[in-house]
């Protein structure tokens, strides 16, 4: 959690935007090449990096003032991070350049096994607080070190991970040391959300995994169409709020918000979404993962076993990057579970599958 003060935190926006300056740790050379994609051997394809046009605009726009909700147990701070054509500009990078996946996996329901589809494409990033990547996003064989020690992970650190943990690629890491730096916090896995439709959605949920630790602050960046973003109080059923998050909007949830609140964005029609555009909407959630049992966690529902989609802009639609080599399904991973592992985390699947059975 951030130690710093609201006093502190305006006054140190406010200093940055008088003395203009930039936002970004190492500001863009407008005539230096493109960066060359990141790269990693856990990745499906290499992930192209920002233009360089897009990386100085973002470095040379500053957020306008933030706005605080005042409601019982919430702690929402949210302002227009981004102008809407940078916005617009990182949307479109995005959705060409990241792996997405449409998640399918079961759950026990009245002890029948029950195939969720998750509504949405999903794509993680990073890895929980025990280990970290060597290097940085522009070395290609970076390796997962312990955080104690230094040294390579042990082998069997993630092996109840449906696949190997994928570092932050350069795309995504300039926005999470933006965020880092307008929160104060830090992050080390980044979600991203992509809803293609009006009938894409995520169910009324709380992110309150146990592996986040007390009080979680979650930061979420809202890119293309505008959806709306519903809250009721937990126990308080008085208690609701709407939001309409628009592109290049950032939220950040903090303190008893996740404990107390639950949200969603919930399923529209077409013609019920008159602010919808075609293209979509992505959303990217900038997390602290601070026990071992995340990575497994968000990696199992964000990624699983089923084939990567990318999009296709001759079709203007996600299209399947990769043949389907193994069923879309998590009996692998059902399989290689071991419950009395300290990585297999059935509170966090606990939570999850409260999540899951709204879907
Ligand atoms: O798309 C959003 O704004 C919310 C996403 C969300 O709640 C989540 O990924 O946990
Ligand atoms: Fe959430």
């Amino acid at each position: 959690m951030s130690k710093r003060t609201i006093t502190s935190f305006f006054a140190s926006r406010l200093a940055d935007t008088a003395s203009k300056k930039p936002r970004l740790d190492s500001p863009p050379d407008a005539d230096a090449p493109p960066s060359p994609p990141t790269t990693h051997p856990s990745y499906p394809h290499p992930i192209a990096a920002l233009p360089t046009s897009l990386l100085t605009l973002l470095d040379t726009s500053p957020p306008p003032a933030p706005h605080t909700i005042t409601k019982p147990d919430l702690s929402i701070t949210h302002y227009h991070f981004f102008p809407p054509p940078t916005a617009r500009q990182l949307f479109l990078s995005l959705r060409s350049s990241l792996p997405f996946y449409r998640v399918t996996y079961t759950i026990k329901r009245d002890s029948l096994d029950t195939t969720v589809r998750t509504p949405r494409y999903t794509t993680v990033f990073g890895v929980d607080a025990n280990s970290y990547f060597s290097g940085d996003s522009s070395h290609d064989a970076r390796a997962l070190l312990d955080s104690k020690t230094h040294k390579a992970v042990p082998g069997d650190r993630y092996r109840n991970c449906v696949c190997p943990p994928r570092p932050i690629p350069g795309c995504l890491e300039v926005l999470k040391n933006l965020v880092e730096r307008e929160t104060g916090e830090t992050f080390n896995f980044v979600l991203v959300n992509y809803y293609a439709s009006p009938s894409d959605s995520i169910a009324y949920h709380s992110d309150d995994e146990a592996f986040l630790g007390p009080n979680p602050t979650i930061a979420s960046l809202s890119l293309g169409a505008t959806r709306d973003f519903l809250m009721k109080h937990k126990e308080d059923k008085a208690q609701t709020l709407k939001l309409a998050l628009t592109n290049g909007e950032l939220l950040v949830m903090k303190g008893a918000t996740q404990r107390k609140w639950l949200h969603s964005i919930p399923k529209r029609t077409a013609t019920a979404t008159g602010t919808w555009h075609s293209g979509g909407r992505i959303n990217i959630t900038f997390r602290n993962g601070r026990m071992l049992p995340c990575t497994a966690n968000y990696y199992r529902y964000n990624v699983n076993t089923g084939p990567v989609y990318r999009w296709d802009s001759a079709r203007d639609e996600m299209a399947l990057h990769s043949p389907l080599t193994s069923a879309n399904t998590d009996t692998a991973v059902s399989t290689a579970s071991n419950p009395t592992d300290p990585n297999t985390s059935t509170i966090a699947s606990t939570d999850k599958c409260k999540k899951a059975e709204a879907e």
